[in-house]
């Protein structure tokens, strides 16, 4: 797949999300570390899935898929030589097994494909150095890493990437000594932190919020385990969303009271003027007339591409603020976005960090540049229900990265996709 030709229309009918995306990346970690035989399940068919279990076995973990159930065997006995450690694309892949893998004492090569290799990782070559883990790279990847990360004080930024906390709180735990994280400016993204702090505690393993930052004891085991995986608030945005917009949506196995902070989408919807309602456990996107309003993405970064496809259909004007580390994943999103609503006749701009769309009008429909970023793809397959002609989205097939089996779902839903392949 690399185009996709949508028509308007409108999705309808209940379905489950796929399983979260973060909450299996850590389970994955987790259990890895952890001595012994855990069972995931379900556990999704992405490429950052397949990254993280790739990585996981290089370290010389066991892992076993059989349907959507994963069989961890935890690491036992490090590797000595390098391994090659190939991340994809996955941001949380590569800056969650960084430290972990410092910690283990494994000299490994970093590498990755699509932005990756481009997206920061500094916070990481100069803070983990000071500690005793050698970093060599030109700036970004590939990425060798030898010798043995310290226990000691970590001190970063909060509002590059919440995934350099999450890293440092997966490796810290297993050194010998305690260790504390503080941070140098205020935490973005903070929902991501609470989900691993969350995902720690289910695998045996204690942080304590200190003064702003964590202090994270050494010498601790993580204990294996059987978890099921919840399903995904940033995936069942999009579904939510296009129920918004025309159409009924029911999404079943949905935790309204999840760690995820993409869960956010429901008061958001209800914001802009959308009908959702839960009942029996199903949560119901219905159509409404939608007006615009000021929207701080700071975070909750990645239910941006989905807002922003809201936005257009809004009476009035929407603004996404706080936006800039938007600019920071699988493609400078901001512009992305931007793009995507003058392609598709809004009148839009962007700022540093910000989006602003002015929406409500009839838009005719054009071509979108999916930029191989998922998120855009799937927010430009939704506002596509909406315009008045058809859309075309180039690099339909990045999907992959997060939900592969997306397009599917959609037309199952009654939406009008022809798939162009080549
Ligand atoms: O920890 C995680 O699972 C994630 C954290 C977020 O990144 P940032 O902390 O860089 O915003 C988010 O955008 C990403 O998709 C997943
Ligand atoms: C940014 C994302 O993921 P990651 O940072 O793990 O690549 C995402 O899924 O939108």
């Amino acid at each position: 797949m690399s185009r996709v030709r949508l028509f308007p229309g409108a999705l309808r009918g209940t379905v489950s999300p796929p399983p979260s995306k973060s909450a299996a990346h850590r389970a994955i970690l987790c259990a890895a570390l952890a001595p012994g035989k855990s069972v995931l399940s379900p556990i999704g068919t992405s490429a950052d899935m397949q990254a993280t279990i790739g990585c996981i076995r290089a370290l010389g973990a066991q892992a076993v898929l059989q349907g959507d159930t994963l069989t961890v065997t935890g690491i036992s006995g490090s590797p000595k030589a390098p391994v090659t450690l190939n991340c994809l694309e996955s941001g949380s892949t590569l800056r969650f097994l960084i430290p972990a893998v410092g910690a283990l004492g494994v000299p490994a090569v970093f590498t990755g494909c699509g932005r990756l290799p481009q997206r920061p990782l500094g916070i990481y070559l100069s803070l983990l150095p000071q500690q005793g883990l050698c970093c060599e790279s030109t700036g970004g990847l590939p990425l060798r890493i030898s010798g043995q990360l310290q226990a000691g004080v970590y001190c970063l930024p909060g509002d590059v990437s919440s995934q350099f906390i999450s890293g440092l709180l997966f490796a810290l735990p297993l050194l010998s000594g305690d260790s504390e994280i503080q941070l140098t400016s205020p935490l973005q993204s903070a929902s991501y932190v609470r989900m691993t702090c969350h995902m720690l505690q289910q695998f045996g393993i204690s942080v304590l919020p200190y003064q702003g930052g964590w202090k994270v004891p050494g010498g601790q085991h993580f204990r294996a385990r059987t978890l099921s995986i919840e399903r995904d608030w940033s995936q069942a945005a999009f579904l939510l969303t296009a129920g918004a917009l025309g159409g009924q949506v029911s999404l079943t196995g949905l935790d309204p009271s999840s760690a995820q902070g993409d869960r956010a989408i429901m008061p958001l919807l209800t914001q802009f003027g959308a009908s959702l309602r839960w009942k029996n456990g199903i949560l119901t996107a219905e159509a409404n007339h939608l007006t615009g309003f000021d929207i701080d993405v700071g975070q909750i970064p990645d239910l941006a591409p989905v807002l922003a496809a809201a936005g257009l259909f809004a009476e009035g004007r929407t603004r996404l603020y706080n936006a800039a580390r938007l600019r920071l994943k699988e493609s400078d999103r901001l512009d992305a976005l931007y793009h995507m609503a003058v392609s598709l006749g809004a009148r839009a701009e962007q700022m540093e960090d910000t989006l602003t769309l002015w929406g409500g009008r009839p838009l005719p429909g054009g071509t979108v540049d999916g930029c191989s970023d998922h998120r855009i793809v799937m927010a430009a397959a939704v506002a596509a229900l909406r315009t008045q002609g058809p859309v075309t989205i180039t690099d339909a097939q990045a999907v992959q990265k997060s939900w592969p089996e997306f397009f599917t779902v959609y037309q199952e839903m009654g939406g009008n996709a022809d798939v162009i392949v080549g």
